[in-house]
């Protein structure tokens, strides 16, 4: 008796996509069914790898593609691991696919239009791809230590049923009932070209078996369609730049060529293939997806993890590809394989040869580590914090936008270096939102001045990850905006004695700053906050309370630029009135407008616009002043 159940809601939205909608990319099906039962193959080796029996003497290792023209069925099927009714409920009634989510969440940032359909050949939304073709689905299946078979059906509308069935031969058949616009995934040579384009690595034989009447003779033909080598295994000069491409798409889904190949043999003491790759840019979703890292673990040629994330560090999990290894024991668990000493050696190459890579990409090929830099840098810096090892070749391959650099070019800590005027003596560093309004900050003035760089952090992540880039080549690093950072410039004597009546009434003024003081880190501005080494940043402050962290609050420094006219010409007033109402309220100015500057949310926003408005009122009805410099804010 057939039992019909429901398809889990996520799903049943997703399916309404695939059944209601056109596509331009449907052909993608193929490559999905063909990459679940080569999954499945894999399984079924692995598990067997400590119960051969339960393969009854079937590893003749095959995925078939099987069109019947009579019927209007395509069949893919394989001889692999199957499955049992409860995994049928659990994998074909529920969205498990990792690039089917990312797509969902795809769908919802894209709205309902047509741009999020063309998604769909991108991301590939594993099994249920098939509705886009068929309007029917038989799915036929037996798990490979079990006797009892499951048919599941469905015509994507909701519901599925499922029923016992016989099925002498354990694994998966996958039976599509071809909508009447998807007869050409009936044709051989359309059928051939598919799987060339898409599968033709998949390490399996994937078999086009044709019936065909000659005489009234019916015969079957069996052809296997794909290449299927091991790329990996093959030495690096016999392998085109070709198929490393199309191997690289069929292993990510990318549709872009990697920006490197890293195709490498490690002999001697250990001995260990490599193919690896580092793409170009982020394929689609990748940011809404969980993140995943590592690389596919084969040992002979056995897949034995689709991701031994041992092999990789989290901070290059944007390197995809694949390792193999004969020396590793192949009848153990996935976790004593997990646990082998081989894999740290493994990891240890991997990085070196990843970093050296980058690094060689940055010198020969700027504009392509640019683009690579600007979709995985962020993710890189994350190794500054978490390879001290590796720090220094970390810290080498990373780039800043800088004071000194014209806007949308990037500059090396090297370079950096290689470029500092005699007697500066740190790395200059400023936090912030962006470059172009740290370009705009009173706290690089008077590093403009004295012609020395400032390197922008512009990064979120770079809140986190500057205490790790000091020292860097014995040079410290030094935030801008740090009381003790100034590059020199004392304020004179004579300056100190004329203000210290108006420093000391604003100080009165200004209870949140811990200090009030003339300086020369301005040229321009009047006025400016900077902290002691041991306050936390204002820009680490704001990214905190945004992450709803509390952070206590840190007593800055007012720093007040004497040879600015307001600055002067409150001073004035001061020495001549020292009672005026005005003067309060002018102090409080200075001290929001350092607020503004640095990008620090107004305490009192009413209370400035108040005394801002007051300002133009009485300004207003004065005569027209002469016309003063426009550089002085
Ligand atoms: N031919 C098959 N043989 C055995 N199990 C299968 C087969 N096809 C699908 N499945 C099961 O159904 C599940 C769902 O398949 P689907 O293609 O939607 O996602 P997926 O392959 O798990 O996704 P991902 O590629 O992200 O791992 C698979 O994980 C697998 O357990």
């Amino acid at each position: 008796m057939a039992e019909t159940l429901e398809f889990k809601a996520e799903l049943r939205q997703l399916l309404h996509i695939i059944t209601h909608s056109l596509y331009t990319h449907r052909e993608i099906f193929l490559r999905e069914l063909i990459s679940n039962a080569s999954d499945a193959i894999h399984k079924v080796r692995f598990d067997a790898l400590s119960h051969a029996d339960l393969l009854q003497g079937d590893t003749d290792w095959k995925i078939r593609v099987i069109p019947q023209a009579d019927a209007g069925t395509l069949t893919i099927s394989d001889n692999g691991i199957g499955m049992s009714r409860q995994e049928v409920i659990e994998h074909l009634g529920t969205v498990a696919h990792s690039g089917t989510r990312a797509f969902l969440q795809a769908m919802k940032e894209a709205g309902k239009g047509t741009e999020a359909l063309g998604l769909i050949g991108q991301f590939g939304v594993g099994f249920y791809s098939a509705f886009m073709v068929a309007d029917r689905v038989t799915v036929r299946t037996r798990r490979f230590d079990s006797t009892e078979a499951v048919c599941w059906q469905s015509d994507g509308q909701g519901t599925y049923t499922l029923e016992s069935c016989d099925k002498p031969q354990r694994g998966t058949d996958v039976i599509l009932h071809l909508k009447d616009d998807a007869r050409e995934f009936l044709e051989p040579e359309r059928l051939r070209e598919l799987i060339r384009k898409y599968s033709n690595y998949i390490e399996f034989p994937v078999v086009l078996v044709l019936e065909t009447t000659t005489d009234g003779q019916k015969k079957v033909t069996e052809e296997i369609v794909n290449q299927r080598q091991a790329i990996w295994l093959r030495r690096k000069q016999e392998v085109t730049q070709q198929e490393y491409e199309e191997f690289y798409k069929a292993l990510t889904h990318d549709t872009e060529p990697p920006a490197e190949v890293i195709h490498y043999a490690a002999e001697g003491k250990h001995e260990f293939k490599v193919l690896a790759f580092i793409p170009a840019h982020k394929p689609l979703g990748y940011d809404w997806r969980e993140p995943q890292c590592g690389l596919r673990l084969y040992i002979q040629r056995v897949l034995i993890m689709e991701r031994c994330d041992k092999v990789l560090p989290f901070y290059l999990r944007f390197v995809e590809g694949v390792v193999d290894s004969s020396e590793l024991p192949l009848n153990v668990s996935r976790e004593q394989i997990q646990a082998h000493p081989l894999l740290d050696t493994i990891q240890k190459s991997v990085v070196k040869t990843v970093l050296d890579t980058l690094a060689w990409m940055k010198s020969s090929h700027f504009d392509k580590y640019i683009r690579f830099y600007q979709n995985f840098g962020s993710i890189l810096k994350e190794g500054l914090a978490k390879d001290w090892n590796n720090r220094d070749k970390i810290a080498d391959l990373l780039l800043f936008e800088s004071l000194q650099t014209p806007a949308g070019q990037y500059l090396t800590l090297e370079q950096y270096l290689n470029k500092m005027p005699k007697g500066q003596e740190a790395i200059y560093y400023l936090l912030g939102e962006s470059a172009e309004s740290l370009r705009r900050s009173p706290h690089v003035e008077a590093f403009r001045a004295k012609g020395y760089d400032v390197l922008f952090l512009t990064d979120p992540i770079d809140a986190f990850i500057y205490p790790y880039l000091s020292p860097y080549r014995g040079q410290r690093l030094l935030p801008a905006d740090r009381a003790d950072s100034l590059p020199d410039g004392e304020v004179s004597w004579e300056e100190r004695d004329r203000f210290a009546a108006l420093v000391s009434f604003v100080k009165d003024q200004v209870p949140e700053v811990a200090e009030v003081r003339l300086s020369r880190r301005l040229t321009e501005s009047a006025a400016c906050l900077v902290q002691d080494q041991h306050a936390t940043p204002p820009h680490v402050r704001r990214l905190l309370e945004r992450l709803g962290q509390e952070v206590p609050p840190d007593k800055r420094i007012l720093e007040l630029n004497p040879q600015h006219p307001a600055v002067a010409a409150l001073e004035e007033l001061h020495r001549r009135a020292p009672q005026d109402p005005r003067l309060a309220e002018y102090a409080r100015l200075l001290y929001e407008q350092a607020l503004v500057a640095e990008g620090s949310p107004l305490p009192d926003p009413p209370g400035f616009f108040r005394r801002l408005n007051e300002l133009i009122r009485r300004d207003a009805a004065s005569p027209a002043p002469a016309p003063s410099s426009p550089s002085s804010p």
